[in-house]
């Protein structure tokens, strides 16, 4: 069982070097190093050099290095994924990402480096099982502002069946699934409340935009420490009646089964697994 967190997973434009270096101590799960839409075209060429000393530079420690490239339909495509690739990233993200034989053609072209799609537009929605069950990809990723765009949605519960019906998809071909981001990235109710709402749909973690909200995501789609006592619990009671001779246990007037000890299972290695990452040092 892989129980590696998710919990956060930060952009970065790959033409802000402060942000990069910055990045290095920071106690996100994942970097999202991004050469697409939050560089300027005239940009792009010197982000792209500017991520791959990076890169190659290193210290990012634990955090999973994804890098999310341009489409190779744009003239920038090509070369991001020619300069990239040898870098050994932990995952190549690729934008509205709308039929699974876009990620064939890159994973041809980077054999071995696990795919991250971004789901942010109708087609890729309508065809997120497909995209989800090609063989190269690891997660998928909700871009919400393309998305409500393309939808003509105003409101993030105007997103809510695309979104979930990510996540089935995502669910259904085993694969990490991450939410969309909080533009408001200086309203901390906002963040709380739309990490809640993703974290209870069943999401991951949630994809940020800066620092300040790093320290939500981390504690809302972690494990609480009542959820780690009650896991704890519901093993104990579970084997308590096991013992007894009895399949099924009644814990807080709940009755416990072996797909809950299963779910208490997975959350208490999500625990271990982040307590593992310690202090967060490069
Ligand atoms: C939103 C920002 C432009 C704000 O930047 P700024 O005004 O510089 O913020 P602060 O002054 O508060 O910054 C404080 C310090 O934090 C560092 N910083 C800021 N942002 C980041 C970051 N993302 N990663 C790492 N470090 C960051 C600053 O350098 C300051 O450091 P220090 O010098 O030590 O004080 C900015 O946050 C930003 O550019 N964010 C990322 C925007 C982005 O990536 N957008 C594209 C992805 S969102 C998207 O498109 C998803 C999807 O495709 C969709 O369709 O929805
Ligand atoms: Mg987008």
């Amino acid at each position: 069982m892989d129980s590696r967190p998710w919990r956060s997973a930060l952009y970065i434009p790959a033409s802000r070097p402060r942000a990069m270096e910055k990045a290095r101590g920071l106690p996100c799960d994942a970097i999202l190093f991004d050469l697409e839409d939050a560089v300027a075209p005239a940009e792009k060429p010197s982000a792209r050099t500017a991520l791959a000393q990076a890169l190659t530079a290193g210290g990012y420690g634990p955090r999973a290095r994804i890098v999310r490239i341009n489409a190779l339909s744009t003239e920038w495509g090509a070369e991001d994924l020619s300069t990239i690739a040898p870098l050994s990233p932990d995952g190549l993200l690729l934008p509205k990402v709308s039929a699974p034989e876009e990620l064939s053609v890159v994973a041809e072209r980077a054999p071995g480096i696990p795919l991250w799609a971004m789901i942010e537009s109708p087609a890729g929605v309508l065809n997120a099982p497909a995209i989800a069950a090609h063989p190269a990809l690891a997660g998928l990723v909700l871009g919400t502002n393309d998305l409500a765009e393309a939808l003509g949605a105003t409101s993030r519960a105007g997103l809510a069946h695309a979104l979930q019906a990510t996540l089935l998809a995502g669910r259904a071909a085993g694969r990490v699934v991450l939410d969309g981001v909080c533009n408001a990235f200086r309203d901390e109710t906002q963040l709380r409340a739309e990490c809640a709402e993703g974290r209870a749909w069943g999401f991951d973690g949630k994809t940020l935009i800066h620092p300040a909200q790093i320290a939500a995501a981390n504690e809302i789609f972690g494990p609480s420490p009542e959820e780690l006592a009650h896991a704890r619990a519901v093993i104990d009671a579970h084997a308590e009646a096991e013992a007894a001779g009895q399949g099924v246990a009644v814990l807080e007037g709940r009755i416990v089964e072996s797909l809950h000890v299963r779910a208490a299972r997975v959350l208490l290695a999500r625990a271990n697994a982040i307590e593992e990452r310690g202090t967060w040092a490069g």
